[in-house]
């Protein structure tokens, strides 16, 4: 890997009551800062869990410089994702098993003034959707099964890490290959050793007393690999 590890703390672990707080418990100088904030937007329909939607977002971008990594776990997101895009989040990820015309939808993402994310759960293979994932900026391998935070992260997905890291660096895709779902102090050295870029990390970072010092150790703890 020829980058600096990212680090995405999950506001799904925070406290919604408090989330421009929250946010900025991660927005310090140095190594305590988060490089993206991952934000779940959950439909009920999707996935089987409600969080938040484009007014909340809107309200983030306001409240942080930090680039939002929008994560839509929702139906129809060839339809909702461009309002993220216009908002200012600076990277818009979708799902593949819900997007009806992907390529389409990565277009109009960049269109619209960010980067596009591609995202597949955990039974979902990487291979049938190559031509797809050469259109898109980066590539969410889900490592639990979407809907939930604290979840056990899912080992079987090292694989798909590996194959998305071979593909990307062999066809030279300008993609960063980002993993969410389980990643603590515990599992992010495999997934870095798998070829990871970017982590999505939420109880590991909103459940630490600090979660500025949470995001520092796992940085490093991804860079030593
Ligand atoms: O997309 C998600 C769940 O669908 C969350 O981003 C993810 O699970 C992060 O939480 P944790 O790090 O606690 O697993």
């Amino acid at each position: 890997m020829s980058h600096r590890s990212l680090i995405a703390p999950s506001i799904l672990s925070a406290d919604f009551a408090r989330l421009g707080e929250e946010i900025n418990a991660v927005a310090g100088e140095g190594e305590t800062r988060a490089d993206w904030v991952h934000v779940d937007v959950m439909d009920a329909h999707f996935v089987p869990n409600l969080t938040l939607g484009l007014p909340v977002v809107k309200s983030l971008l306001k409240a942080t410089d930090l680039p939002l990594d929008c994560h839509l776990m929702i139906e129809d997101p060839d339809h909702w994702a461009i309002g993220y895009a216009e908002a200012g989040a600076y990277n818009v990820t979708v799902h593949v098993e819900a997007a009806s015309d992907p390529v389409m939808l990565a277009k109009n993402l960049h269109a619209a003034g960010a980067k596009a994310g591609l995202s597949v759960k955990p039974g979902t293979p990487l291979e049938d959707h190559l031509e797809t994932l050469k259109h898109y900026d980066t590539l969410l391998v889900m490592s639990v099964e979407p809907g939930f935070g604290g979840q056990s992260f899912i080992p079987d997905v090292l694989d798909k890490v590996r194959t998305a890291r071979r593909l990307v660096d062999t066809g030279h895709l300008n993609v960063i290959v980002e993993i969410d779902g389980g990643i603590n102090a515990d599992t992010i050295e495999q997934a870095a050793e798998a070829g990871v870029d970017c982590f999505v990390a939420g109880s590991a970072v909103y459940g630490a007393e600090d979660p500025g010092k949470a995001v520092a150790a796992l940085r490093a703890q991804a860079a030593a690999r």
